[in-house]
């Protein structure tokens, strides 16, 4: 498989004092370019871990990132990331929020008008451009994850990394927001690599699943392919024996291979 992002022998250990915690034991996966990989595993096994290693936030004990075949250990536009809570900031507009990452990532490359119609055409992307002049407190929680996707899709990333998007929204606008992503996906092609407790979810989107141990020295247990042709309906997909034999497996592995102890 052509490697287009490569989490190589990772190993990744916490100290603090004299304490130490092994969180993450020798990841190893490779991800092709437009995939869309999710990582799903119990609370506490190291998922955010991985993710904020991949942004660069967060170094390793052992092993790197590989992205195109040059290493990556700091923060950087290639790899914009989308959080669970919106990280936007409170006191801009939400054309302004867009407009930050553009200016930085394109100062050099696009006139004063190219990023203007930059910032608006992934407003449009994500069906926000009407809400521009907002500021986040005005608008809804799915609307901050629509414009936080936006921002991050505006620095046209090399990889898209997603920690539970969706995780703090009501039902109905997650699938509102799923069914985005999707479309997006479809469309521009991007490379994700998505966080997530949720089994449907992470079988509806993605292309192959990682499924992670029980922490501490969590390591990946089984990467499951997810053979469903895209465009994607969730609807058509609730009775697909395809689509239910996948959930099965995810579900088999969570609660029977590696249920979760909390601990004491
Ligand atoms: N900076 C840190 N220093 C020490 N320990 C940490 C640090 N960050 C995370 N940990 C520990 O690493 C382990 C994994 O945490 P992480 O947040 O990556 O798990 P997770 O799978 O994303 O959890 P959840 O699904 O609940 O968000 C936890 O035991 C956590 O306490």
């Amino acid at each position: 498989m052509q490697a287009y992002l490569k989490l190589d022998h990772i190993d990744k250990i916490f100290t603090r004092g004299s304490a130490t915690t092994e969180v993450l034991k020798d990841i190893n996966l490779t991800i092709q370019k437009g995939e869309y990989v999710s990582i799903i595993g119990h609370s506490g096994c190291g998922k955010s871990t991985l993710l904020n290693i991949v942004a660069g936030l967060t170094g390793t004990t052992n092993g790197c990132v590989l992205l195109e075949n040059r290493e990556v250990n700091s923060p950087g536009p290639d790899r914009a990331v989308v959080f669970q809570n919106h990280s936007l900031l409170p006191w801009l507009t939400v054309y302004e929020n867009v407009k930050l990452g553009v200016d930085k990532v394109f100062a050099k490359t696009k006139s004063r008008a190219e990023r203007d119609a930059w910032v608006m055409h992934n407003l449009n992307l994500v069906q926000m451009a009407h809400a521009k002049d907002k500021r986040p407190s005005e608008i809804s929680g799915g609307m901050k994850q629509r414009v936080g996707i936006a921002r991050a899709l505006a620095m046209e990333p090399k990889v898209l990394l997603l920690d539970e998007p969706f995780g703090a929204l009501d039902a109905l606008t997650r699938a509102h927001l799923q069914d985005s992503v999707m479309a997006l996906h479809q469309k521009l092609g991007n490379t994700i690599l998505m966080i997530t407790h949720d089994v449907d979810e992470a079988v509806l989107l993605s292309d192959r699943i990682v499924m992670m141990t029980n922490g501490p020295s969590a390591r990946i247990g089984e990467v499951l392919e997810v053979p469903l042709v895209r465009p994607r309906k969730r609807l058509e997909l609730a009775n697909n024996p395809g689509y239910l034999k996948c959930r099965q497996r995810v579900l088999e592995f969570l609660y029977e291979r590696h249920s979760f102890v909390e601990a004491a």
